[in-house]
């Protein structure tokens, strides 16, 4: 399979079509999503969400050995190493584990939009992936403040005080115009073509649309699924291709398959046992966006490597495939003619 480089940061029809139907049944049922809600939140994060981190093995090998399969031991030792350090600040400073959690979050939802354009990590670019990030992640988090304000003092032992409306609707909408701003500047400057101009700005309003409608999980969620994941998963697939032999990504097809069947079981026992309704309780909510927290620092450290050395616009048709006896293939002096900016 040769798979093509993703295009419009990876906005396809189906992903449209989907935060449209959400953003209608948030408008027109409220009620029925609302009785839905702890299954599909729990049921896309766990089928969905979490697949997109199950390669980050493969990931580290890949990039450290061109996916020769050493090196095992040194990952797992980094791995668990980076887990338990950020377990220890969680542990002695709530406040800062939260703060880092979030500015990381935020920086790796922004990357993950734009890396196909900006990919050379420059001041202005990361400026970029910051500025995305936080209007993706701060707009769900503003409009159900409460909610998430229940959750985060679970996370923290602390109660943030929650911003009044007004401020809600000023903050977002600064944050929605800077966003506007910025992109029509990168069309200005010739970084973006007409067409991903377009598709950017209608992105994000109807993201802004999928969070005024929908509750603030189920809205993450829809984000975070179909919108994040999806992408990555397809930047990923394309990066292996290229960099593994065959042999080495089915092994990691069967790592993948063994989450998402854990992921499943866990699902029934969930569903059989507290109920679903149960697990979404602010303090249980809490406890998995910690645990999810621990591993996504490492995972979101890796991404980083990741795009800083090869973008998805770096796999020209012409270029040898693992399997095609090329030994390494080096990406840092890419033949990528995606323009970058300083
Ligand atoms: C939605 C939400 C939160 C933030 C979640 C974040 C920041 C998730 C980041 C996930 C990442 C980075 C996954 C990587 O692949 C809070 C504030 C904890 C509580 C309220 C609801």
């Amino acid at each position: 399979m040769n798979l093509p480089p993703r295009r419009a940061g990876g906005v396809t029809l189906p992903v449209v079509l989907v935060t449209l139907a959400f953003i209608g049944l948030g408008f027109f049922a409220t009620g029925f999503l609302a009785g839905y809600e702890p299954f599909l939140v729990l049921g896309m994060m766990l089928l969905l969400g979490l697949p997109h981190g199950a390669t980050d093995h493969g990931l580290f090998l890949a990039l450290r050995q061109g996916g020769q399969g050493e090196g095992k031991g040194r990952f797992y030792l980094a791995y668990l190493g980076i887990i338990a350090a950020y377990g220890l600040v969680w542990y002695l400073l709530p406040l800062v584990a939260f703060g880092i959690f979030i500015l990381l979050s935020v920086y790796h939802f922004g990357q993950s939009n734009w890396v196909d354009t900006e990919q050379r990590p420059t001041f202005t670019a990361r400026a970029h992936y910051l500025l995305w990030g936080m209007g993706v992640l701060l707009t769900p988090i503003l409009l159900h403040a409460e909610e998430a304000a229940a959750i985060v003092a679970t996370m923290t032992d602390t109660v943030i005080a929650t911003p009044a409306l007004d401020s809600v609707y000023w903050i977002i909408a600064v944050l929605g115009l800077a966003n506007v701003v910025t992109i029509t500047t990168l069309k200005m400057r010739g970084v973006l073509d007409t067409r991903r101009t377009v598709l950017e700005l209608l992105a994000y309003a109807l993201l802004t649309l999928l969070f005024f409608t929908n509750s603030l999980l189920l809205g993450f969620t829809i984000y975070f699924v179909f919108w994040h994941s999806l992408s990555s998963i397809q930047d990923q697939m394309q990066f292996f291709e290229r960099r593994m032999s065959r042999d080495l990504r089915q092994k990691l097809s069967v790592g993948i398959g063994t989450t998402v069947v854990g992921a499943l079981a866990f699902c029934l026992i969930v569903w059989f046992g507290p109920g679903p309704e149960a697990a979404l309780r602010p303090a249980i909510i809490g406890g998995v966006f910690v645990f999810i927290s621990l591993l996504t620092m490492p995972h979101m450290l890796l991404v980083e490597q990741l795009y800083t050395s090869w973008s998805p616009n770096d796999n020209p048709p012409d270029l040898p495939r693992k399997e095609d006896g090329a030994e390494r293939i080096s990406f840092t002096q890419s033949p990528s003619a995606t323009p970058t900016y300083v």
